[in-house]
């Protein structure tokens, strides 16, 4: 073992909290419902992780699979009224699965359903913070789905890969754990390429992972797609991750010891400011900047405030306080942030010296269209 790896892998032995999440490829025993007996071998699990004073959140998946079954439904439904359906009668199954699991040990567990709501609006996002750091401080396991129950698809996070890397930056936990059904990211999908080989480490924000990411199965939502993005969400808060199997043999205990399994994507760069995170963690984007390149140098070297003589274009509808993306002329991604001028004042004044807003608009909100504190690079 390279000494880079015993290092990266005794970052993951140091972990003192942990998010968990555990997908549907892994959970739903081939589409026929929750597998019972493979939650109750990860509850074990974690039972002796906690034992060692590790705090563990879970994310499980599950809900729609079980809500199925329950249902005696074969294949998945379309209609979102269906899935919000099946959903409802699967969770209360999943949430009593890992009750009666963690009862076993004397741990109990509380299920906590959010939305993306919950964790855009920052006092929504403040109050889960507080509540899921009290049950943490109480030694209950939380087990956190998705409210799918009362989400349409244009507000959801659809898999649970995102939703358990937010919850990572939340608790600012140490590490994220995706348990899935492949060994762990692959340089390619190994369900269609026989030659594929595992990657056993690297860089949360290297771009050639997102390369070799494919989709998922039938039973999952997002594939290796949303993993390597939910590393690199994690990553923001300082959180290293980790992609693996549910179905190795005590996958958790050995991780915890530093054993070398699965894909493990460390952090590069220190972790961003809780608001900054907070930001960073935003999926819901109303309109694009588009800026030129000077704009770029100083947003990316000086992590200067915007200002509207560095932007070409305003594009979309949005309102003062939404957050907008700003993309180079090229179109990348290069920032994001909560805009101080609405679209319509925005296209008035891009390019534009801050000094002429006043008579092109008729007031001064600010000077900048987006202020530094509320801007995060990407
Ligand atoms: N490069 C890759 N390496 C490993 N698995 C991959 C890769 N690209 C796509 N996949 C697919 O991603 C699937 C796991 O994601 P998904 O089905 O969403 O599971 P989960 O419900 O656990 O999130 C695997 O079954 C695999 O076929
Ligand atoms: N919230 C959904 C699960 C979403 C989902 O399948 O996500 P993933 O496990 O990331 O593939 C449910 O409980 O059915």
């Amino acid at each position: 073992m390279s000494e880079s790896q015993s290092t990266s892998r005794d970052a993951l032995r140091g972990a003192r909290r942990v998010v968990i999440k555990i997908g549907s490829a892994l959970l739903t025993n081939d589409g026929r419902g929750l597998d019972a007996e493979a939650v109750g071998g990860w509850v074990d699990q974690i039972a002796s992780l906690h034992a060692r004073g590790i705090e563990v959140v879970l994310v499980s998946s599950g809900a729609v699979a079980e809500g199925m079954a329950r249902l005696g439904w074969v294949s998945r439904p379309s209609a979102v009224y269906e899935l919000q359906a099946a959903a409802a009668v699967g969770q209360s199954g999943l949430s009593q699965c890992y009750e009666g699991h963690f009862a076993r040990h004397g741990l109990r567990s509380a299920q906590v359903l959010l939305t993306h709501d919950d964790l855009s609006d920052r006092k929504r996002y403040l109050n889960a913070r507080s509540a899921l750091r009290t049950l943490v401080a109480l030694r209950v396991v939380p087990v956190i789905n998705e409210n799918d129950t009362v989400v349409t698809d244009e507000i959801r996070f659809g898999d649970n890969d995102t939703l358990g890397a937010l919850v990572a930056n939340l608790l600012e936990a140490d590490a994220l754990i995706l348990l899935t059904d492949q060994e762990g990211l692959f340089d390619a999908d190994p369900r269609h390429d026989p030659e594929a080989r595992l990657i056993a480490e690297g860089r949360a924000d290297d771009p050639a992972l997102a390369a070799v990411a494919g989709d998922g199965g039938a039973l999952g939502r997002g594939g290796m797609t949303t993993k390597v993005r939910a590393a690199r969400l994690a990553a923001r808060s300082g959180a290293l991750t980790v992609i693996a199997s549910g179905r190795q043999a005590s996958v958790l205990t050995r991780l915890a010891e530093g054993e070398t399994l699965g894909t493990l994507l460390m952090p590069d760069h220190a972790p961003l400011a809780a608001r900054k995170r907070w930001l960073a963690g935003q999926l819901q984007v109303r309109g694009t900047l588009v800026l030129d390149d000077g704009a770029v140098e100083v947003l990316h070297r000086h992590g200067s405030s915007l200002l509207p003589v560095g932007v070409r274009r305003a594009e979309g509808v949005f309102k003062r306080g939404d957050m907008v993306v700003c993309v180079n002329e090229q179109g990348a991604r290069v920032a994001k942030g909560l805009v101080n001028y609405g679209s319509d004042e925005a296209r008035r004044i891009v390019g534009q010296p801050s000094h002429r807003i006043e008579t092109l608009l008729g007031y001064m909100e600010s000077p900048e269209l987006i202020h530094r504190d509320n801007l995060v690079i990407i």
